[in-house]
C-alpha cells in the first residue's frame, strides 16, 4: 500500500474518533451513531468501512489506554489501536504501515499491557483499567482471569440450529470455508468466527438458524421446563428466547410474547414465520395464568460488554440502581400470572450481583409464595443459592444470570 493511503486512512480514523469522543460516556445508542457516521462517508468502500469499524470498536474497548494519548500524541494512539485491533491480520496493509516495528500481538491482556508500557513513554498500561473500577463491587470475578481477557476480546458469533436436517446448514457453511465448534452439552449451538456474516446465508434467510449467543441460549437450559406447557415471555423484545422456548415446549406447548415496546414484537413475528413456528402468539394482553413466565429483564447489559464496549463507559452505578428498581417492579407485576406450581424465570445479561442475586432476594422476601429451585444444570456457571451466573471467560459467551422460582400456592 502506498504510505499516503495509510496516512489518509489514519487521519480519517482520528477525525471519526474526534467526532464520536464527546458522546462516548453519554450515548447509550453509540453503535447507531457509529453506523450513521460511517454511512455518511459516501466516498469510502465497504472494505475501508470495515477497517474503520474495527478500529473504532477497538478504541472503545481499550478507551482508558488510548484516551490520554489522543490528546498528547494522536498518531501513537492510532498506532496502539491498530496494533490491538483483533481482526486486523498481520498482513493487513494498514497495520503493516504503522506497526511493522512492533511484534505480533501477544495473547493475554497482561502481555499487551506490559509491551505497551515498555514502548510508550510516560504511560503505565494497566489491565484492570479496562473495566470501570466501581464495577469491582458488583462483580469482583469479572476482574480476574479468564473473564477480564474474555470481556475485552471480540465476541464470536453463536447461532442456534432450528432445523431437522442440520446438513443443509453445515453444507452451506463448508461452502463458505467457515469452521465452527459445537457446545458439547448443547448440540443446537454452533460457534463461528467473529467475522462470519451469518445473516447473509440461505440458512438464516430460510429460518434454519437464529443468531443467539450461547449465554442467551443457556438461560432456558438452567431451568426444568417440561414440554407442552403454556408460557408467557413477558419481556420478549425481538424474541430470541421466545423462539427457543417455543421449540422447547414443542407442538403441544405455547408461548405468548409481550413487551413494553410493541413495535419490536414485529421482528419476532417475522422470525417466528421464518422458523415456521406456529405456537408463538404476540399479545399486548396476556392471560391471567400460565405454567411459566419468563422475565428476561431490561438490564445494564454488562454481560455483553465484549460486543457493546461503549456500555462499559456509559453504565454508572446509578444506571444499575435504576435498573434494579425496574427489574423488581416487572417481577412483582408478572408474578401473579404464574399458576400455583408453575415457574417464574428471572434472567438478565448482567454480571452485577445488584441486578441479579439482590433483586431475586428482594422479590422472594416480599413474595413468600415463591421459592428458588436449584439449577437443572448450571452449564459451567455458578449457582449462588438463588440463581446461576455464567461469566464470559468460562465458555466464551456473553455473561448471564438466571434464577428459577416456583410458586407454591
Ligand atoms: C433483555 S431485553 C429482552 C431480550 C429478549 N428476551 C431476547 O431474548 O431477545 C429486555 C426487554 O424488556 C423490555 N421491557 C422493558 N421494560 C419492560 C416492562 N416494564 N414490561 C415488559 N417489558 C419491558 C424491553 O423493551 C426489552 O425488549
Amino acid at each position: 500500500m502506498h504510505p499516503g493511503i495509510a496516512a489518509n486512512q489514519q487521519r480519517l480514523f482520528l477525525a471519526f474518533v474526534a467526532e464520536l469522543r464527546p458522546h462516548v460516556r453519554r450515548d447509550s445508542a453509540l453503535p447507531r451513531r457509529i453506523k450513521e457516521l460511517l454511512a455518511r462517508q459516501r466516498a469510502i468502500g465497504s472494505r475501508d468501512r470495515k477497517l474503520y469499524r474495527e478500529l473504532i470498536y477497538t478504541w472503545l474497548r481499550f478507551l482508558p489506554w488510548t484516551d490520554p494519548l489522543l490528546d498528547s500524541d494522536p498518531v501513537t494512539a492510532a498506532k496502539v489501536i491498530a496494533w490491538l485491533a483483533p481482526e486486523l491480520k498481520p498482513t493487513s496493509p494498514y497495520r503493516a504501515a504503522f506497526c511493522a516495528d512492533w511484534p505480533a500481538v501477544p495473547a493475554t491482556l497482561a502481555e499487551k499491557a506490559e509491551f505497551l508500557t515498555s514502548q510508550v513513554s510516560g504511560l503505565k498500561f494497566q489491565v484492570s483499567e479496562l473495566l470501570p473500577s466501581w464495577f469491582a463491587d458488583h462483580c469482583p470475578a469479572a476482574f480476574t482471569s479468564p473473564h477480564l481477557d474474555a470481556l475485552n476480546a471480540r465476541a464470536n458469533v453463536w447461532v442456534r440450529l432450528q432445523c431437522i436436517d442440520r446438513n443443509l446448514v453445515f453444507d452451506e457453511f463448508r461452502g463458505k470455508q467457515w469452521t465452527w465448534e459445537t457446545a458439547p452439552d448443547f448440540p443446537d449451538a454452533l460457534c463461528l468466527p467473529p467475522n462470519a456474516e451469518v445473516a447473509n446465508t440461505d440458512a438464516y434467510r430460510r429460518g434454519f438458524i437464529e443468531i443467539q449467543d450461547l449465554g442467551s441460549q443457556l438461560v432456558l437450559a438452567t431451568a426444568p421446563i417440561p414440554p407442552g406447557g403454556r408460557w408467557l415471555d413477558a419481556c420478549a423484545g425481538a424474541g430470541g428466547k421466545s423462539l427457543q422456548l417455543a421449540r422447547l415446549l414443542g407442538d403441544h406447548g405455547h408461548v405468548d410474547a409481550t413487551d413494553i415496546r410493541l413495535e419490536i414484537l414485529e421482528e419476532l413475528r417475522d422470525r417466528a414465520q421464518r422458523a415456521r413456528l406456529t405456537n408463538v402468539r404476540i399479545t399486548n394482553s396476556p392471560d391471567a395464568a400460565y405454567d411459566g413466565v419468563l422475565v428476561d429483564a431490561p438490564c445494564s447489559g454488562s454481560g455483553t460488554w465484549r460486543r457493546q464496549p461503549h456500555l462499559k463507559w456509559y453504565v454508572k452505578p446509578e444506571t444499575i440502581a435504576s435498573f434494579t428498581r425496574t427489574q423488581l417492579e416487572i417481577l412483582t407485576t408478572q408474578a401473579p400470572r404464574v399458576k400455583p406450581g408453575g415457574l417464574l424465570i428471572y434472567a438478565t445479561c448482567s454480571m452485577s450481583r445488584h441486578e441479579n442475586h439482590d433483586v431475586v432476594a428482594a422479590f422472594l422476601q416480599a413474595q413468600p409464595d415463591f421459592k428458588p429451585e436449584p439449577a437443572a444444570d448450571t452449564h459451567g456457571g455458578t449457582f449462588d443459592g438463588l440463581g446461576t451466573t455464567l461469566l464470559p471467560g468460562t465458555r466464551n459467551t456473553d455473561g448471564f444470570y438466571a434464577a428459577t422460582l416456583r410458586r407454591s400456592t
